[in-house]
């Protein structure tokens, strides 16, 4: 149920979820479905029409995830035939048929990533995406675990709810203050028993950290000596934690490909915005969620691994789309194994700021991402269709990357797990915050790594991992 701001603060709640991205929506419908009175909160207003590794740490291995994976994968499946008549759409001869030629003719697999995930070597596929189960649309958990949360007579949520700070005394919460969209401030309380959850993305829930006293000393000293008009607990309640630090990322460099060649006509998706989109792909989709429209926009993705200077093995990933009639844009993405790190200070007005950007800043990252690059530059220089566009084609590789690499908009860490409070993690291995009795954090703030794919999938499966470990946890 949707619920304002009179109503929520009159109220008690046995668990406040902070935000609802990915995350929050999938631990909202945990917690709901466990029979916790619950509510979301999210500072923005309705947004849908419904408004790797093996061996982790104890209770994170690949064993103990499985559960929560095949939950995700059961209600938010992945497919390589988003459209729902099976048909697949401008791959051939287009972007997939002169790609996949490429990369076939120096040895690169064709895979299906949903049913082979572990090839990430030389291997490429049909793009891979996400559908909301028996709806045959591309849908997230924001749309998925909403749906089914919204069933749950436990399940309330606010809209246009900023989440201020969480209100404690020492290590146990007792709700959360709100500033509402007539800038009024509420305050919402949780049961005897309760949870708060932050899962307000990697930025957001660190803002909320220092706010609410949790934090580097001088990160919090800002927010306490700001013009936020915050109000900080008493420096003898401070929490000292690495919050906002060991970000990582996917650094994107886009390689252009002229195709040199009449065999690529450009789909435009944007195409879809403008008033007079193609009649018969609309009608497609509305009738069928069938057509191009029922894809990404991207028409291959593949992956290989290469090492850097320190010998350290990283993973790459390759969207290939359409970019312009005869060319196509090559994604360049350094995923897992990168050991570039970012940290963010907070600023005395509340803005966050990088004190140090998570890309690129390892030689062994920019040796590996250059290393790849000389390697496809190789391919196109055999390929007679396909090459770089000339002011690319006249940079060394390592200008390319140092010059041109862009955020991949997959942030992990800020609030990293770990097993003992050694000054490293954030929090315990139930995601509960180092310190407190009763706070947890369920985002992509928690994730130590980035995956070797997008990032998505990674965060609802932990997530759902972690509402499993919160549900059981007595306070
Ligand atoms: C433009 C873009 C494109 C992307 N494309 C892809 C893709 O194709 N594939 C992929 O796998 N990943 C993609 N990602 C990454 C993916 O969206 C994120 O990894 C994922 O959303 C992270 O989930 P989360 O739950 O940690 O945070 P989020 O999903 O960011 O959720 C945080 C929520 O908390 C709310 N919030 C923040 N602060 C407060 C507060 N104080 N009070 C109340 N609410 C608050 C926010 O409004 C937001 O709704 C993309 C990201 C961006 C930005």
């Amino acid at each position: 149920a949707l619920v304002t701001s009179a109503e929520s603060s009159a109220t008690s709640y046995d668990a406040i979820i902070v935000g609802a991205g990915v995350a929050g929506n999938v631990v909202a419908e945990r917690l709901a479905a466990s029979g916790a009175k619950t509510l979301l909160l999210e500072r923005g207003p309705a947004s849908t029409a419904k408004s790797g590794g093996k061996h982790f740490m104890t209770g994170w291995t690949y064993d103990d995830i499985k559960n929560a994976y095949e939950r995700v994968e059961s209600l938010n499946p992945g497919t390589t035939t988003p459209s729902g008549n099976g048909e697949r759409y401008d791959y051939e001869p287009g972007a997939f048929g002169l790609f996949s030629s490429l990369l076939g003719s120096e040895g690169w697999s064709h895979v299906d990533a949903i049913e082979q995930p572990n090839e990430k070597h030389l291997a490429y596929s049909y793009p891979p995406q996400n559908v909301a189960a028996g709806e045959g649309i591309r849908a997230g958990p924001p749309h998925v675990y909403f749906s089914l949360a919204l069933e749950n007579e436990n399940f309330s949520h606010q809209l246009n709810a900023n989440v201020t700070r969480v209100i404690r005394n020492g290590g146990l919460v007792s709700g959360v203050e709100v500033e509402n969209e007539d800038g009024s401030y509420s305050t919402i309380g949780l049961n005897e028993g309760g949870k708060v959850i932050l899962t307000a993305g990697v930025f957001g829930t660190s803002r909320l950290l220092f706010n609410s006293g949790i934090g580097p000393i001088d990160q919090i000293e800002t927010v306490a000596n700001g013009t936020t008009g915050i109000t900080v607990p008493a420096r003898k309640d401070w929490i000292e934690l690495p919050v906002g630090e060991r970000i990582k990322d996917h650094p994107i460099v886009t390689l252009l490909v002229d195709t040199n060649s009449s065999d690529f006509t450009f789909f435009n998706n944007s195409a879809l915005y403008l008033d007079t989109p193609n009649a018969t792909n609309v009608d497609l989709y509305n009738n069928e969620a069938s057509g191009v429209i029922a894809q990404s926009q991207q028409r291959i993705l593949a992956w290989t691994s290469t090492t850097g200077s320190d010998n350290i093995t990283r993973h790459i990933q390759l969207t290939i789309a359409g970019q312009q009639d005869a060319q196509l844009s090559v994604k360049v993405y350094l995923t897992h194994g990168l050991t570039s790190t970012g940290r963010i200070a907070v600023e005395s007005n509340g803005t966050l700021s990088w004190a140090q950007e998570p890309w690129y800043n390892t030689e062994g990252d920019i040796s590996a991402a250059v290393n790849f690059i000389d390697e496809f530059r190789g391919y196109l220089e055999k390929s007679d269709t396909l090459q770089l566009v000339p002011e690319q084609r006249n940079q060394s590789s390592r200008d390319l990357v140092l010059g041109g690499y862009g955020t991949g908009l997959h942030f992990a860490g800020s609030a990293v797990i770990g097993e003992d409070n050694d000054g490293r993690s954030v929090v315990d291995l139930d995601t509960k915050v180092w310190g407190t009795q009763n706070l947890f954090v369920a985002d992509a703030s928690f994730h130590a790594d980035v995956p070797t794919g997008n990032i998505q999938a990674q965060v609802a499966i932990m997530a759902e991992h972690a509402a499993t470990k919160i549900i059981g946890c007595k306070v």
